[in-house]
């Protein structure tokens, strides 16, 4: 699948960082990629992409910044990163939109794609070098589940083909939680712990027979299609490889969706971990609810870009904030990101300001320990409102505002 235009990237010089992020699975602070890696020069990164309706309003957006953010600190410190992303282009919650709304389910995922890639464009985010659909992987997704049932990890269930999580010794590293946990947030993001003749109530569908009115596709594992949590596992594998590492994506995503994806990576090769390190965005919401299709409480990205506002002042906005800590956006976010921005196009518009170095290197400190973005903001708001005679200063900030933040000033 096309992925979109990718930004220019300025060079910044100067001493570029090694990035630490919180990974899910150890609960703390890790070196990715780690400091004698055996990837070489290479950083690989597997971020959950869209499921194509609703697109894109700020949560998926703040996602797909803070993994932005990754990607340019890794170019900054001389990697060659190697980023993929799917596209969960068929699954319940888009054919049920598409029906809800009368719409023919594929026209639904291409316009929506279309959207999404628009507006990453214009928030400037680097296209991933493999934007994969599942529509065009069917294939890819089939051999996974083949290759799980070769491992003795698949059952069928009148005809849907079940995933045995106790396959793998390693289930539950990813989100460390309990039982208990563990059900309920299965039954709440399109699990099915209480269907009969299950084995274990976490057991994931891989593969759901044809039934009437649904697309299905031939395979050899008969007419059907694929499960959600298998088609990223199928996807990263083969695009990255194992032990990539970053596995991205919102919260929302560590049960069951990473654990049931690491698990079914790991059963197929028999080795373990997925990804060095689970990297996860906190929710965004609308008025003390978390933003989310399901309750239609959205703010999109498209709607305030077509109202003219400056994709930039939405950047900044959603900079603003922490990716670890949940918030709620505020239209007020957009207004002082607006404000910023107006003085640090001021700023850079001068002849010389305060040491341009040591403002670069504050940025790169601030986003290199676990993306502390409002750090970086606040050293760019100090150099702007300093005074001094660097004259290269203003310069060397507006690329480093671009390279690191991507905020085109
Ligand atoms: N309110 C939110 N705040 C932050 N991130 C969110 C929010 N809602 C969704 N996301 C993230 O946005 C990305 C796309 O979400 S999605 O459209 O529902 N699609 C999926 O989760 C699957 N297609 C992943 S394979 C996911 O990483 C999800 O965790
Ligand atoms: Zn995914």
């Amino acid at each position: 699948m096309q992925a979109w235009t990718k930004p220019d990237i300025p060079v910044v010089p100067g001493p570029a960082r090694r990035l630490r992020l919180y990974d899910t699975a150890s609960r703390g602070l890790v070196e990715v990629p780690p400091p004698v890696s055996t990837g070489g020069g290479t950083a690989r990164m597997y971020v959950c992409g869209i499921t194509p309706y609703d697109a894109t309003h700020m949560g998926h957006a703040a996602t797909y910044v803070t993994f932005d953010l990754v990607n340019r600190l890794w170019r900054d410190a001389g990697y060659d990163v190697h980023y993929t992303q799917n596209i969960t282009d068929v699954d319940d919650p888009l054919l049920e939109r598409a029906t809800a709304t009368g719409v023919e389910w594929t026209d639904l995922a291409a316009q929506e794609i279309q959207l999404f890639r628009d507006d990453m464009t214009s928030l400037r985010v680097i296209p991933p070098q493999h934007y994969i659909g599942v529509v065009e992987s069917i294939d890819l997704v089939a051999n996974a589940v083949e290759d799980l049932r070769r491992a003795g990890a698949v059952y069928s269930v009148d005809g849907d083909l079940y995933f045995a999580v106790k396959s793998d010794p390693e289930f539950g590293a990813v989100s460390g939680f309990d039982r208990d946990t563990m059900l309920e947030l299965f039954a709440e993001r399109g699990g099915d712990p209480d269907r009969e003749g299950k084995r274990d109530p976490l057991d994931s569908l891989l593969w759901r027979h044809e039934r009437p009115g649904e697309p299905a596709w031939d395979s050899e594992l008969g007419r059907g299609r694929p499960g959600w949590h298998v088609e990223c596992s199928a996807i990263a594998l083969k695009y990255l490889g194992m032990t990539f590492d970053v596995q991205g994506g919102g919260s929302d995503l560590i049960f069951p969706h990473h654990e049931m994806s690491a698990s079914g990576a790991q059963v197929v090769t028999g080795e373990h971990p997925f990804a060095r390190a689970y990297v996860h965005q906190a929710m965004v919401g609308l008025d003390g609810e978390k933003m989310s299709k399901s309750k239609g409480n959205l703010v999109l990205v498209s709607k305030e870009r077509l109202a003219g506002v400056d994709p930039m002042a939405i950047r900044l906005a959603l900079l603003m904030h922490h990716y670890r800590t949940d918030w709620f956006w505020m239209d007020s976010d957009l207004t002082d990101a607006q404000a910023r921005l107006d003085v640090w196009r001021g700023a850079i518009g001068r002849g010389s300001g305060p040491d341009g170095a040591s403002a670069v290197d504050a940025v790169r400190a601030a986003l290199t320990n676990d993306l502390d973005s409002a750090g970086a903001l606040a050293a760019v708001d100090a150099w702007a409102e300093g005074e001094g005679d660097d004259h290269e200063a203003p310069a060397l900030v507006a690329q480093a505002v671009d390279a690191l933040l991507g905020v085109k000033l």
